[in-house]
């Protein structure tokens, strides 16, 4: 529970970007291919998406065929991309609410990701990036851990009073090497089970539900009596 034992609740909340606030992985899959042909890695075909969604960054990687010593180079290209198509990325239904509220509730919030400043920034748009008091962005692909405890020594939060918010195990696995509690979103590019699986502190099913455990809401979800099964999570493709 993130709520901490005196009663305070976090000191700080640091948003990923891609899958998290930004509505993106329909973008991302529309360049993909070019972006492989352009640096001659294995294409993805439409039945393989789902597969991969399970999959953190490193296995996709392997599984891609991709050298380590490129992903610099396919990294900065996706970027400019992006900052090419900033316009046509929109945030998720609920996130400028969410914003609202987590302000409201008096956290500051830092977005920390691996895009660029100024796309995060043009995806936000005006109102939005109001409500953010930090950016921690160009991270590299699993440089998120370093750029963290960067963040967090920066604005003298401990990693105990932070919470880290992401749709991606590499996002977990940065919170983890940094001692910050971790949660999942399931509506972001990896599929909620496989997040699930690694055991994150919290699983959100919409932003709301993030502004109202920082608001300090009664729990929004029942506690579970003591031997109680929980329904599969549903997977993204309503299976
Ligand atoms: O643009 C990317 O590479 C992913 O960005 P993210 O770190 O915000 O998920």
């Amino acid at each position: 529970m993130v709520r901490q034992t005196d009663g305070t609740g976090p000191r700080l909340v640091v948003l990923d970007f891609d899958g998290t606030l930004a509505d993106s992985f329909d973008w991302f899959c529309s360049v993909m291919n070019g972006v492989a042909a352009r640096y001659r890695f294995r294409q993805v075909e439409a039945h393989e998406v789902e597969g991969l969604r399970l999959q953190g960054a490193r296995a996709i990687v392997a599984y891609l065929g991709i050298p380590r010593w490129k992903l610099p180079l396919i990294a900065r290209h996706m970027h400019r991309l992006a900052a090419r198509d900033a316009a046509q990325i929109a945030l998720f239904p609920g996130v400028p609410e969410m914003l609202a509220g987590i302000r409201q509730a008096g956290v500051p919030m830092a977005v920390l990701s691996s895009n660029r400043a100024d796309t995060v920034r043009r995806v936000l748009g005006p109102d939005n990036a109001a409500h953010i008091d930090a950016y921690a962005c160009g991270a590299s692909l699993f440089g998120k851990a370093r750029r963290l405890r960067k963040l967090l020594a920066r604005r003298g939060v401990a990693p105990a009073q932070a919470l880290c918010v992401g749709d991606e195990i590499r996002d977990l696995e940065a919170a983890r090497a940094v001692g910050c509690p971790f949660g999942a979103v399931a509506w972001g590019y990896t599929d909620p089970q496989a997040l699930a699986a690694q055991g994150p502190e919290h699983l959100f099913s919409k932003p709301q539900e993030i502004a109202r455990l920082l608001a300090g809401a009664p729990a929004h979800m029942p506690r579970l009596a003591p031997g109680t099964t929980l329904a599969p999570l549903p997977l993204p493709n309503g299976s």
